[in-house]
């Protein structure tokens, strides 16, 4: 009998900056983005890359785009979330949803204001469409990991779940690939009745 093996994700990631995307400074949001996925997913990734200015018009097309066109069951977008005039990405995600997912922004919020009392100033959302998760996730580059992998202590003690842990079981209920976690970057949560046998190798004592 073969092994199970893990399945091929298409993710993608959008870092939506004025400042990033016209070379003012270098955009680390993409980067950040990568690497953190790279690090939580045992699944092999084929990353669809973008970096937008913050325009509502643009950033609704290319969410359409990665989603529709390029086939990603998953989309990360970094920045515009504040309440500055230029900040729309969450009109613009709004613009494209199918469905509202409102448990992620409040569960980001409550991890962020452990890093920063500005965490309310954040007016990420999360939404569906078609068979695609959006999210979205402050700007600083560091709060990309904050958000996603949430707080542990010093001894490695989880103090806050992050929110990718909800993300595989939400990309199952839409029908998108299975999704693996590395367990000493997250635990994912699923159900016992949705649970696969793992593709990943148990670790040799
Ligand atoms: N893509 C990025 N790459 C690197 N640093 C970033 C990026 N986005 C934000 N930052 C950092 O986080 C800070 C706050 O981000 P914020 O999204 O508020 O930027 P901004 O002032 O709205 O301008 P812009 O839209 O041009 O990024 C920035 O001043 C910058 O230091
Ligand atoms: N985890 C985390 N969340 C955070 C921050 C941060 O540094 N870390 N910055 C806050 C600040 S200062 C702002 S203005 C909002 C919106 O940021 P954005 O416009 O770059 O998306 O995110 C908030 N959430």
């Amino acid at each position: 009998m073969s092994e199970p093996a893990f399945e091929a994700v298409r993710i993608g990631i959008v870092s939506i900056s004025d400042r990033a995307s016209s070379g003012v400074y270098e955009d680390k949001g993409l980067p950040a983005l990568q690497a953190w996925l790279s690090g939580a997913l045992h699944n092999p990734i084929h990353f669809e890359s973008r970096l937008i200015p913050d325009e509502r018009a643009l950033i609704a097309a290319t969410l359409r785009e990665l989603i529709d066109t390029a086939g990603c069951h998953l989309v990360l977008t970094t920045g515009g979330t504040g309440p500055a005039l230029r900040d729309v990405t969450p009109e613009a995600t709004l613009d494209v949803a199918d469905r509202e997912m409102p448990g992620f922004g409040e569960q980001m919020r409550q991890i962020s204001l452990r890093f920063v009392p500005t965490a309310i100033l954040s007016r990420q959302v999360a939404v569906i469409r078609g068979q695609a998760l959006i999210i979205n996730l402050p700007g600083q580059p560091k709060a990309i990991a904050e958000t996603l992998e949430g707080l542990k202590s010093a001894d490695g003690e989880l103090l806050v779940p992050g929110i990718f842990a909800a993300v595989p079981y939400c990309i199952d209920l839409i029908g998108g690939p299975y999704l693996e976690t590395r367990d000493e970057v997250l635990k994912a949560f699923r159900p016992k009745s949705a649970q696969r046998p793992s593709a990943a190798k148990p670790t040799s004592a």
